[in-house]
């Protein structure tokens, strides 16, 4: 028997592009926006997120607080302890304190500037459960292919790692990101994310799962691009393709109506 079709999920990153202005314009825009063009019954239908830099995350909330908005605010890293002496660090009991819903967990920039392994990014995704977040996670290989098979086997540890560590009941979000489209001048080929998603959807770590688990997929994303995914993955994660509110709000609509 089929399984039922997933609640879909859409956001966006800033990742370190955007001054504080910016990101208090884009939010005010994105708020407006959302609600002058997506009728509240469709808009109610999908979980939309904005994850801003850490200094944002305070103002930002204030501005999604006072338009009383559904969007989830979500962080771009955590730390793996809630609190001591980790110099320089981000904790999550204070990003959930501060009104943070989803943290992003080892991204491929994480992963290559900054060394994160998979046993840190286990830790870390652990870290939000534990604090009533939603660890979006983020996997992917790091040479393109043809052969998905490939992909499957390298992402499957990335994945393993994480679902060991997070319990069994929370949610997780998986952000399917193939290193080599993050940053790409366009995604990675439908058929190719189709089937890695389906292999992930697949492994016997997340099959196994009682707590819901959705995929994502990012990596040079936007526009244009959900209808051919809508089969098999539950929405999108934008990067540089969401920096315009309009693109942005035009790929929400797809992931709602696709
Ligand atoms: O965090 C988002 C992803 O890394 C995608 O970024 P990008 O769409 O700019 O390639």
């Amino acid at each position: 028997m089929a399984s039922p079709p997933r609640r879909r999920l859409i956001g966006l990153s800033t990742k370190m592009y955007f001054s504080l202005k910016r990101t208090h314009d884009y939010t005010s825009d994105l708020l407006a926006a959302l609600k002058e063009s997506i009728p509240a019954d469709q808009l109610s239908q999908v979980d939309v997120f904005f994850i801003p830099d850490f200094i944002a995350i305070v103002p930002t909330a204030q501005q999604l607080q006072a338009a009383n908005s559904a969007v989830w605010l979500g962080a771009q890293d955590a730390h793996w302890e809630d609190q001591g002496a980790f110099t320089g660090e981000v904790s999550p009991s204070v990003l959930r304190e501060a009104g943070v819903r989803i943290v992003e967990v080892g991204h491929a920039e994480r992963r290559r500037i900054f060394g994160e392994d998979d046993g840190i990014t286990a830790r870390k995704a652990a870290a939000a459960a534990r604090n009533g977040m939603v660890p979006l996670v983020c996997v992917g290989e790091k040479t393109e292919s043809d052969d998905a098979g490939i992909a499957v086997d390298e992402v499957r540890v990335q994945v393993d790692a994480v679902m060991a560590a997070v319990p069994d009941e929370a949610e997780v979000v998986l952000a399917y990101e193939p290193v080599w489209a993050i940053g790409a001048s366009q995604p990675a080929g439908e058929k190719h994310i189709l089937r890695v998603v389906q292999g992930l959807n697949a492994l016997g770590s997340v099959r196994k799962r009682k707590g819901p688990t959705r995929v994502v997929y990012g990596g040079s994303a936007g526009p244009g691009l959900f209808d051919r995914l809508k089969t098999g993955v539950d929405g999108l994660f934008l990067g540089r393709f969401g920096h315009d509110v309009e693109q942005f709000i035009r790929t929400v609509k797809e992931v709602i109506v696709s």
